[in-house]
């Protein structure tokens, strides 16, 4: 069997941690007698720096040609100055690749390693067993709604239309009865017109998944619960925006947002993209702390989704649960271990 993977590595700490995962790639392909074809492609603001555009037609080409695209992340202060000169930005080419690739749905799944228990900042009992699969809309809301921008006055819109979230809620539903059968989505229904077809939507799509259970809950009220209660959720599907925040809160809850994975998919004969859930992190690039773990997990989400190679995806997350275990911690969990010291310990475990 061959794999061909696109890499994106873009700015900041993007390539230091789609390196590591690479190199884990490397290995698990190997002991999985699977051939890799690795290529990486200018993307973000390193692409503006060679190209003049954040996603250059070649690598949307070579996306769109692999099995999966493996990124790390875009964008940096460097980029602001010319942007508010009319530049373009790197983050306008990460929402471009997934428009252009139909990558509707993105998975961010937040797993609490037991291990971990005593990072998180909640309280033990209070953050015990949380097993949360974040199922948020990526190609629609606020962030891809008309948008116009002045001095004087600003303007961002949300639209949604039925098709548009009924193919997420499809997602959310099957990915829920395939867990632990329970649903929260997540709106703005006291005020937002969108949030009521929403949640019109979550509904209809239920009577077709009559064992899940659905609850409907506000996203202000929905922050505050995924920090007093985050174990009582199975699968959490929301708006663009609202998935993007609360993913991102849910991934200090389980530890920290270096450990947090995803994976943005589309129509099944579409190749996904696979990426941790943060940014560039400019204040640490270039030091060697950062955490590359999500991306090693969003490496091993890429070959269940994009290759169906399960086993190997389980070995890299068990190798990752193995040198936790054993008591490594990077910087962003409280450690001393470096990006190096992290990824040579997980290829050691493997
Ligand atoms: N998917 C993407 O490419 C994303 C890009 N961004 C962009 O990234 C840039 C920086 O944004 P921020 O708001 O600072 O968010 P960020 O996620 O890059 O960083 C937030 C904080 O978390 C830390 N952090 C993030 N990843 C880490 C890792 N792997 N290991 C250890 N610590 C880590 C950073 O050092 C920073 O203190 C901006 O230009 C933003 O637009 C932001 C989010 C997603
Ligand atoms: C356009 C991106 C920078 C949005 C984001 O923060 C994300 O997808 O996590
Ligand atoms: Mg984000």
């Amino acid at each position: 069997m061959s794999l061909s993977v696109c890499i994106l590595p873009g700015d900041g700490i993007g390539p230091e941690v789609t390196a590591s995962a690479v190199r884990v790639l490397q290995q698990v392909c190997e002991n999985a007698g699977t051939s890799l074809e690795t290529a990486s492609q200018p993307f973000g603001g390193a692409a503006i720096d060679t190209t003049g555009e954040p996603l250059p037609p070649a690598t949307l080409e070579a996306c769109k040609a692999a099995d999966g695209v493996l990124l790390g992340a875009v964008g940096g202060p460097q980029y602001d100055a010319a942007a508010r000169a009319g530049a373009p930005r790197p983050e306008q080419g990460l929402l471009a690749l997934r428009q252009e690739m139909g990558l509707f749905a993105n998975l961010r799944p937040s797993r609490l390693f037991p291990t971990l228990e005593g990072a998180s900042p909640l309280r033990e009992k209070i953050v015990r067993g949380t097993d949360i699969l974040v199922v948020r809309e990526l190609t629609g809301g606020l962030y891809f709604g008309d948008r116009r921008e002045g001095d004087e006055e600003a303007l961002d819109t949300l639209p949604y239309s039925r098709a548009e979230i009924e193919r997420v809620a499809w997602t959310a539903f099957e990915a829920a009865r395939g867990r632990r059968g329970k649903l929260c989505s997540v709106d703005k229904a006291n005020v937002l017109a969108s949030s009521r077809l929403w949640r019109k939507v979550i509904d209809d799509v239920s009577a077709d998944f009559p064992e899940v259970e659905v609850k409907h809950v506000l996203v202000d009220a929905m922050a505050m619960h995924l920090v007093t209660r985050p174990s009582s959720f199975d699968v959490v599907v929301t708006e663009n925006l609202f998935g993007d925040i609360l993913s991102d809160e849910l991934s200090a809850v389980v530890g920290s947002i270096g450990l947090a994975p995803s994976a943005s998919l589309g129509a099944p004969d579409t190749p996904g993209v696979f990426e941790p859930i943060h940014g560039s992190a400019p204040d640490i690039a270039g030091t060697g702390k950062a955490n590359p773990i999500g991306t090693i997990l969003s490496a091993a989400m890429l070959l269940r989704f994009a290759a169906g190679m399960e086993d190997a995806a389980k070995s890299i997350e068990d190798a990752v649960e193995t040198v936790l275990r054993e008591g490594l911690r990077p910087f962003d969990l409280g450690g001393t271990a470096g990006t190096e010291d992290v990824t040579a310990a997980i290829l050691k475990a493997l």
